[in-house]
């Protein structure tokens, strides 16, 4: 049985690549940049086997739990990698020439899980670096815009079963994200984000 058959656009079994052209930085999407077989099997093995995991953070003087579950590989203090994991990144790597080392999972169980705007942390060596975000599951909006130019547009960018997004280095300097909540009736999704960096202080 093949999951999520909303994407007609797996029919043709095409790579589809999209250049946002973004002031100040890159953002390359590519669509089914993973089978259809492969995206069903990764999301399965990856929602049976990961050890999902709640966060709470302190948010006005609050401790309140993430609306989503994590699980973080690689370096000192991650999970040790899986088989499945490195296949994944091996793939993302051999397209655009970066070796990554850690990688964070998060799953959104339904359309009430979400991530607040926000840009990534910047890796302990001080520089940011390009990561690539890859998704399987429910297709969920993923929302960027600039940090202080408001001339340009805020981006809606539906990511999709087996879809590789590539965040440019100067993404996080001068851009947010986030991916709203929903009140449609949908599924899960698994999104995992490769990372460059040495230690990490806080996850996101
Ligand atoms: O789920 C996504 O597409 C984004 C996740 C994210 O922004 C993060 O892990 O920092
Ligand atoms: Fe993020």
């Amino acid at each position: 049985m093949l999951l999520f058959d909303d994407n007609e656009l797996f029919d043709e079994g095409k790579v589809r690549y999209i250049d946002y052209a973004l002031p100040d930085t890159s953002l390359v999407l590519r669509e089914q940049f993973f089978s259809r077989q492969d995206s069903d099997r990764y999301y399965r093995l990856l929602k049976e086997n990961t050890p999902w995991r709640q966060h709470s953070r302190k948010m006005y003087d609050k401790i309140l739990p993430d609306p989503r579950l994590i699980a973080y590989y690689g370096g000192d203090k991650g999970l040790e990698w899986t088989q499945d994991l490195l296949d994944i990144k091996a793939k993302v790597e051999a397209v655009c020439g970066l070796n990554f080392n850690r990688v964070l999972l998060n799953y959104y169980r339904d359309g009430n899980d979400s991530v607040a705007w926000h840009s990534d942390t910047l890796p302990a060596d001080g520089m940011h670096h390009p990561i690539a975000s890859v998704t399987f599951g429910e297709t969920r909006l993923f929302k960027v815009r600039h940090k202080t130019r408001k001339d340009i547009p805020q981006l809606d960018i539906p990511l999709t079963h087996g879809s590789f997004l590539l965040m440019g280095e100067s993404m996080q300097e001068h851009y947010e994200h986030h991916v709203p909540k929903t009140n449609r009736k949908i599924g899960a999704r698994i999104n995992l984000t490769f990372r460059i960096s040495d230690t990490i202080k806080q996850v996101y």
